[in-house]
């Protein structure tokens, strides 16, 4: 297993970078942009493992599609342009693919199978394949269609209306994609609201779909248009230089281009809860708000994070697990029982890694207790394979008394290969 030296007891962070392009956003620019018809281009797409495997997802599908770095043009055929894969389709590590995927080939006319890695395995796909069943569709797969291999016979499908068992953007946007195809209206009902990036970009793509409240319609057989995207950056990736800022001594960061979507802003708002020294400077930018944040080091102290703040900041979680470790006092993560679907079981990851480094926290059945102000030591830490878990040991790491090896720091790449450049380039 490969290792990496970590950088450890850093001086400062100062400077400013440009927060590369939102993950769930750059997935569903490739799949509206192949199911609309005519040129689609994309600008400041984000060129992370996950995204990639969405491209070759569809170029298997028989789209055209081309990138160049962050720019990518593809030529979209309509939602009855796709055409039979001759192999098995290969998500990779990406759960938004293989949940929002599963959704557009159930309204296909042809069949697919759906498979990724060893996390993917794990991954539950009943939350995505019941209302998806429930619509006309059928799919089978291991234990019941839990897990992959997902085999999907595409056919007509007809609208429901469905009231979502957890929160999930995953699930929620399957079914939206699979509405788009159905015969009739598709009513979806939210517990708490999650990301709406998907509803957002239907709009853009001149699609027609209704929100009120945690309620929303989309009615079938839409067509789309071909548009012109630029993806703002992506806030889960920011969130690591929030907490390295704040967390380290005499830093000053600034954040540009970052995604400012109130779905995904909840890391701002428990910054703030727990006193950070951070500035938000707010820009338009399409249909995606965006701005520049400023963040310095910071005394924190301990909060609550809890109910409908969750879905907002649900990827976060592992590393404002580590600002907590360093604010003064305790802070309660409750509610957050999605996290053990994730990449890794990231309520356990989390407790163990920090753990290894000296931090007093304990896992729960939803979540975390953090008794914060401990310093950190060195040790021998694994991301698990885990994008977000790798990262958060990286940041944890500029703050250690004693040497850190990362094993396993290519899971990085899954949502941001340029994040040691970055780190670097901050470093003082
Ligand atoms: O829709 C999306 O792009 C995502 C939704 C979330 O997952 P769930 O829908 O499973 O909560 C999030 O954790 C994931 O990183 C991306
Ligand atoms: C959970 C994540 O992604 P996905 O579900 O797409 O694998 C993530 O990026 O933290």
């Amino acid at each position: 297993m490969k290792t990496k030296k970590l950088l450890t007891a850093i001086h400062s962070l100062r400077g400013s970078i440009d927060i590369p392009g939102d993950k769930s956003i750059s997935h569903r620019s490739i799949m509206f942009g192949a199911l609309a018809e005519g040129e689609t281009t994309v600008t400041n797409f984000l060129p992370g493992a996950d995204c990639l495997s969405t491209i070759s997802c569809f170029k298997q599908l028989g789209i055209h599609i081309e990138r160049e770095g962050k720019q990518v043009r593809i030529q979209g055929k309509g939602f009855n342009g796709l055409t039979e894969p001759k192999e098995v389709l290969d998500v990779g590590n990406s759960g938004t693919t293989i949940r929002l995927m599963t959704g557009i080939l159930a309204g296909q006319d042809f069949s697919a199978v759906l498979t990724g890695d060893e996390s993917i395995a794990k991954r539950p796909m009943t939350r995505v394949v019941n209302p998806l069943r429930q619509m006309g569709a059928r799919i089978d797969g291991r234990k019941g269609a839990e897990y992959t291999p997902i085999f999907i016979r595409g056919g007509k499908l007809e609208g429901i209306r469905y009231e979502l068992p957890v929160a999930s953007a995953q699930v929620k946007s399957a079914i939206i994609l699979a509405g788009l195809q159905a015969d009739g209206e598709t009513t979806i009902i939210e517990p708490e609201e999650t990301r709406d990036h998907t509803e957002r970009m239907i709009q853009a793509f001149g699609g027609k779909i209704v929100k009120d409240g945690h309620t929303i319609k989309v009615g079938g057989n839409q067509v789309f248009k071909g548009t012109t995207i630029h993806v703002p950056g992506d806030i889960s990736s920011a969130a690591f230089f929030l907490v390295a800022a704040a967390i380290t001594k005499d830093s000053e960061v600034v954040l540009k281009n970052v995604g400012l979507n109130p779905t995904r802003t909840g890391i701002l708002d428990v910054l703030k809860a727990m006193g950070a020294d951070i500035t938000i400077e707010k820009k338009t930018s399409g249909g995606e708000p965006a701005g520049d944040i400023t963040v310095r080091s910071s005394r924190l102290k301990g909060t609550t994070i809890s109910g409908d703040l969750i879905p907002r900041l649900i990827d976060e979680i592992p590393v404002i697990a580590l600002l907590a470790s360093q604010a003064e006092g305790m802070t309660t993560i409750k509610d957050a029982a999605e996290l053990k679907v994730k990449e890794t079981n990231r309520i356990d990851t989390v407790a163990n890694e920090l753990s290894i480094l000296g931090a007093d926290i304990t896992p729960t059945a939803d979540g975390l207790i953090i008794n914060g102000g401990k310093s950190l030591n060195g040790g021998s830490v694994t991301s698990h394979g885990d994008h977000r878990i790798g990262m958060m040991l990286a940041v944890a790491a500029l703050i250690t008394d004693g040497d850190v090896e990362l094993a396993d720091p290519d899971a990085i790449d899954v949502s941001y290969p340029e994040f040691f450049e970055h780190l670097t380039h901050l470093m003082k």
